[in-house]
């Protein structure tokens, strides 16, 4: 199948009919197919005897009958007079010179000889005359005997059929085949597609002769109206000789056929352009189109002068087909690039599937370490649930074992602190010696034989010695507060000799001269919100002042100090219940209302002529701590005393309210150091209830609450007699305690605890190994900031 080159659609429309033909040639008349060739032939060479005896005359066609065989047409016109004649006859002196037969008159004994070469001078002449014409030609050997007589009787048929033109008037121009071809006159010989032209050259012109004609026209001129008419002839030589029922068949058998070509070229073209683009498409549409509408309407207007009743449906088949071929254009459009959507789709699906995998190994991956995570977590996680089991217990016994500690330090602890010399006094000190819990002191030969005598205290704190150095043994037991003990720190010594500095601070206070009451405060809070996860503390103070025996409320807004009863064991745990109990959660709120007590003091003070150090101020710090766990509850206070002036008046010089308050002070101060004495002493009998001081104090003072005693002294000459008499006071109850804790250094009780402390180390090891040690001890580490307790060369590490 001939395709148009450079893009161009073509489709040999020759070839199709050719192939239909075939098809139906061998379908519908293969049988006489025959016969009717041979009809045809005679039919067409009897009209073309009967127009050469017409027009050259029947005397001068004598020996050509109306009706000849092959045989005879050839023989006939064998010498060509009857064939330049008849030219001559219609195209006057066409052939100039004509050889008449001499046979005619005078029989030579070599006239055949002679005759044969006049005939064929005549025959010569005569084709020259028709090549010239543009008439069909023969060769002169068609003239002889086994020649192509069909192509002398086509060309006789060219004669007539110009002749016939030429006798109508020869108007405008005869068209030979398409062919433009100069007359021989000179002038513009045209012959025109004439019906009578165009029969006789179907009859005269083989079938392939035919299509080679229109082959040539077709592709040979590129000339769409040419390709048109030759289209034209095509269908119309094929359709004239078929029976009108067979035309129908053919009909659709061509458009058939040429469907089929359309789609073979679309596949075609398709397949060399991958993905056209759209305007491509489209232009190949309108071609397609305009193509296949051009040859169909050719086909239809041409039919439709000859075979109205196949008008129709040609008609009808041509805009079906049409339709047909833009549906199957769209749709090859659509299926090209549906496929190319599809190999979009197929390549991201691919991309997706290896992104998938890759996905999905990576899940795996991670799912593997998350379990292999979890699975170490959940180890870790058991040995943590098994550890805080343990943990309480461990807690528990640490809080005993850290009291115990304490305890051996001593339940009651005596400091001792020199005042420096104010500014404009004599720097002659009573202090001779200060070397840790040792103060010797010079004792005039009224108050000792000796010239010097040495106390003994747990630490002596000298003049210089900071408020953070004072503090620093206080220290650890603000814990033992959170744990549920009870502490006393009393401030005992003669006015002026520093119980306020030491408890308070300076009037100018700073974070340096901070004493006692803000860093145990300070302290307090501090570790209760390192506790905060495991335990809540509710934390309240109450502020008391016992004066003359009387207890009043320091925390009131009335200024009115009325007297308060002091009920031991009552229902909340407080001794003076009816004491204002203010909650706090910070040191600044407790400090706010130590002031506000201080004012209250004060103002006692100014109508008693400074009553403030002949009373004893009581800040009394309640803690209620609840484990969240066990929601065990521990309740443990610290009172901070600021006691009242402990010098002696002489009875002979004091008299009145004077002696009173002395009297009060002297006994309950008395009293204080029974109890303690008692306490350190393990006395059975404890004489709590022998001043209000005592009574108040009671939970906290004995058992294993903690005393912590300041004892202040004065190095000023002439105040040596009462620091004598406060040194004898700290030491009844120091020296004992002290003596005590001493002996138990190296006791039998040491020993059980360093035997307690390795029992536990060994549980701790057993239960979890060393990282479940380390867990609790960090858990210990996080919630007190001292793990590490020395017991003289006893390491306890919890
Ligand atoms: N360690 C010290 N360093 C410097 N100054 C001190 C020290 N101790 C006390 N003072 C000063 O000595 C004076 C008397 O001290 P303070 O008022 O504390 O005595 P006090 O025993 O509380 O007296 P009172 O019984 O009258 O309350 C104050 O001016 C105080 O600042």
């Amino acid at each position: 199948m001939p395709m148009a080159s450079e893009g161009v659609f073509s489709i040999s429309v020759v070839s199709v009919m050719e192939e239909v033909l075939k098809q139906h040639g061998t379908r519908l008349s293969d049988i006489n197919l025959a016969s009717r060739k041979a009809e045809e032939a005679a039919s067409r060479r009897y009209e073309a005897a009967r127009w050469l005896r017409k027009t050259v005359g029947v005397v001068g066609a004598k020996d050509l009958p109306e009706e000849p065989s092959e045989e005879e047409f050839r023989l006939g016109l064998r010498n060509g007079l009857i064939l330049c004649n008849a030219l001559n006859k219609i195209q006057p002196g066409k052939v100039p010179k004509v050889v008449v037969t001499p046979g005619d008159s005078v029989h030579l004994p070599d006239g055949a000889a002679l005759s044969a070469y006049q005939y064929f001078e005549n025959v010569r002449n005569f084709l020259v005359a028709v090549q010239e014409m543009g008439f069909p030609l023969f060769e002169a050997s068609d003239l002889e005997q086994g020649g192509k007589s069909t192509r002398i009787v086509n060309c006789v048929l060219a004669l007539k059929s110009y002749g016939e033109w030429k006798q109508v008037g020869g108007n405008g121009s005869w068209k030979y085949g398409g062919n433009l071809k100069p007359g021989s006159s000179g002038k513009c010989s045209m012959r025109r597609n004439s019906e009578p032209f165009v029969n006789s050259l179907s009859r005269n012109q083989s079938m392939d002769e035919k299509f080679q004609e229109l082959e040539h026209n077709i592709h040979g001129e590129s000339n769409e109206m040419t390709t048109s008419n030759s289209l034209n002839m095509l269908v119309h030589e094929v359709l004239s000789d078929k029976k009108p029922d067979e035309i129908p068949l053919l009909v659709e058998s061509v458009l058939c056929k040429l469907m089929e070509e359309l789609q073979h070229h679309i596949t075609n073209r398709n397949e060399m352009v991958q993905v056209p683009s759209k305007d491509q498409a489209d232009g190949n549409r309108s071609f397609l189109k305009q193509k296949v509408s051009s040859e169909l309407v050719s086909v239809s207007s041409e039919s439709k002068t000859e075979e109205s009743n196949l008008v129709k449906p040609k008609k009808e088949s041509g805009f079906q087909m049409i339709s047909k071929v833009e549906e199957e254009t769209a749709s090859k459009d659509r299926l090209i690039k549906q496929r190319a959507i599809f190999d979009e789709q197929e390549r991201v699906i691919q991309e997706l599937k290896r992104d998938l995998y890759d996905t999905r190994a990576g899940m795996k991956f991670i799912q593997m370490k998350y379990f292999e995570e979890c699975n170490y977590l959940g180890k870790y996680l058991h040995s943590l649930a098994h550890a805080a089991t343990g943990y309480h217990k461990v807690l528990e016994e640490n809080r005993k074992l850290y009291n115990q500690v304490q305890d051996l330090k001593g339940n009651i602890r005596v400091y001792c602190r020199v005042r420096p010399f104010l500014p404009g006094q004599l720097c002659s000190s009573t202090v001779c010696s200060i070397d840790d819990g040792n103060i010797s002191i010079i004792t005039p030969s009224k108050y000792s034989k000796e010239a010097q005598r040495t106390f003994s205290f747990n630490k002596v704190f000298g003049p210089s010695a900071s408020q953070a150095e004072v503090f620093s043994d206080t220290q650890p037991l603000i814990r033992s507060v959170l744990d549920g003990y009870n502490v006393c720190i009393f401030a005992y010594g003669q006015t002026g000799s520093g119980k306020t500095f030491t408890m308070s601070g300076p009037k100018d206070l700073n974070e340096q001269s901070q004493g006692v009451n803000y860093r145990a405060l300070s302290d307090l809070f501090f570790l209760s919100e390192q506790r905060r996860d495991m335990f809540c503390y509710e934390i309240a103070v109450q502020m008391i002042e016992i004066y003359n025996e009387q207890v009043r409320d320091l925390l009131v807004s009335d200024g009115l100090n009325k007297r308060l009863e002091i009920r031991n064991n009552s229902q909340n745990r407080l001794n003076v219940p009816s004491a204002n109990l203010v909650p706090v959660s910070s040191t600044s709120d407790v400090i706010e209302l130590m002031n506000i007590g201080q004012k209250n003091r004060a103002v006692g003070a100014t109508a008693l002529n400074d009553r403030s150090s002949r009373s004893h101020s009581c800040l009394t710090v309640h803690v209620q701590g609840r484990d969240m766990t066990s929601g065990a509850v521990l309740r443990g206070c610290m009172h901070l005393v600021d006691l009242a002036g402990s010098e002696r008046v002489d009875k002979s010089e004091v008299t009145g309210e004077r002696l009173k308050e002395a009297q009060h002070i002297n006994k309950s101060l008395s009293a204080l150091g029974d109890v303690i004495a008692a306490l350190a002493q393990k006395s059975s009998h404890v004489p709590y209830r022998n001043s209000k001081l005592t009574q108040l104090l009671q939970d906290s003072l004995g058992g294993q609450a903690k005393t912590l005693m300041f004892v202040h002294i004065s190095p000023e000459m002439d105040a040596i007699g009462e620091t004598i008499s406060t040194l004898k006071f700290a030491e009844r109850v120091s020296t004992v305690e002290l003596g005590a804790a001493k002996a138990n250094k190296e006791s039998g009780e040491v020993k059980e605890l360093k035997e307690q402390i390795q029992h536990l180390k060994s549980a701790l090891a057993r239960k979890g190994g060393e990282e479940h040690f380390q867990v609790v001890n960090s858990a210990h580490q996080m919630n007190h900031r001292q793990p590490m307790e020395d017991v003289g060369n006893i390491e306890v590490a919890i």
